[in-house]
């Protein structure tokens, strides 16, 4: 079925309309934004995808590639009160790999900046996109990138391996050739270990932006992290056994708490969990059959350090997903330093595409 534009828009007002209905303003941040100050906030994949162009006045300018980021700079520049916003129009992304996926989509939006209650915030977000979702064959899946987080900064290991694995999460195959790596589960790169064992600075040619000294603290850090003894390997056991749980949200939690036994710096994640799925229920969500999966949203924004949620058809693996979202607190940190102070909010939001929800035969 062909969907056209003015279907999708109609359907993306009636959207925005309920989020309104819901207490959200609506905003319309602008289609052009600066790149140079928001697209490191997105990660390599967005990094990658995004168009880019460049403006002899305003410097780099990008193609928004969503709204939440210039939804946040906004927020966080007026202080960092609680607010809901809402919001429609279209995003950029470029696709690499599938030519028949859209590089330019509508998506309307929900982000709640709130203090008080994040489990019952996050339950909101999530109820508000499973209502207005309801009627469509579509299933849903969450995770929770916290958990993640709070594995790789409770190992008993490096800091340079831990942020190697922190910034690899996104990255999963990376990430476990990683832990491979720490472990002395793999043998090391022979590239490295000539420069482990001194046979290769004095003749590397400097190219790139690394200075000399840049280059020799690197080698000094890569040396002295050689000597740390190896992750153990009960540890990368555990956290495989984490990154493979996929299940019923209950019994995914009775898993976490006794994985949390062996990996103590899981207990508050998991707790947010738990308190989670309570506010979920207390929103008439149907807890009992909701996958929660450990692995879920480690292949979508690099902004979410909390719950993560999506959408996706039945039996229709061809579409993208309907809608995501999650929790993205360390966003507003990020951007409130940025602005010279320490102001910060808990967030959390999610966008639903309505030309895929035509597609799969949304009436509007
Ligand atoms: N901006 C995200 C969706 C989202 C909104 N709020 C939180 N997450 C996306 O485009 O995938």
């Amino acid at each position: 079925m062909t969907v056209t534009r003015a279907q999708t828009n109609a359907l993306a007002a009636t959207l925005r309309a309920g989020f309104e209905a819901h207490g959200a303003l609506p905003v319309e941040p602008p289609i052009l934004q600066p790149a140079e100050t928001l697209l490191d906030l997105y990660g390599e994949d967005i990094r990658a995808r995004a168009y880019v162009t460049s403006d002899a006045l305003r410097g780099e300018q990008m193609l928004r590639p969503d709204f939440t980021v210039p939804v946040v700079q906004m927020h966080m520049a007026h202080g960092a009160d609680p607010a809901r916003y809402t919001y429609a129009g279209e995003v950029f992304r470029r696709q690499e790999h599938d030519e028949s996926r859209p590089n330019e989509f509508v998506q309307v939006g929900y982000e709640v900046f709130e203090r008080t209650d994040p489990a019952a915030s996050d339950a909101e977000v999530f109820a508000l996109i499973s209502q207005a979702l309801s009627g469509l064959p579509v299933t849903a899946v969450t995770g929770d990138i916290g958990i993640l987080m709070a594995v790789v900064r409770g190992l008993n290991t490096t800091d340079l391996r831990k942020n190697a694995l922190m910034r690899h999460i996104w990255r999963p195959r990376r990430f476990r050739a990683l832990l491979a790596q720490f472990s002395g589960d793999m043998p090391s790169a022979p590239a490295r270990e000539a420069v482990l064992a001194g046979t290769v600075e004095a003749s590397a040619p400097l190219v790139g932006a690394r200075r000399q000294h840049e280059i020799d603290a690197r080698i000094a850090a890569l040396r002295s992290d050689a000597q740390a003894p190896p992750l153990p390997l009960r540890d990368v056991e555990l956290i495989e056994m984490l990154l493979g749980l996929s299940a019923p949200m209950p019994a995914a939690l009775e898993r976490l708490h006794d994985l949390s036994v062996d990996l103590p710096s899981i207990v508050p994640a998991v707790a947010r969990v738990a308190a989670r799925q309570q506010a979920l229920a207390a929103h008439g969500i149907d807890v009992e059959k909701l996958l929660f999966d450990a692995s879920y949203g480690r292949s979508s924004m690099e902004y979410y350090d909390g719950f993560v949620f999506g959408f996706r058809a039945v039996d229709r693996l061809d579409l993208p997903l309907l809608a995501s979202g999650g929790r993205y607190d360390a966003l507003t940190r990020r951007l409130g330093a940025r602005l010279g102070d320490n102001r910060e909010i808990p967030a959390v939001g999610g966008v639903m595409r309505p030309g895929v929800m035509l597609e799969l035969g949304a009436v509007i």
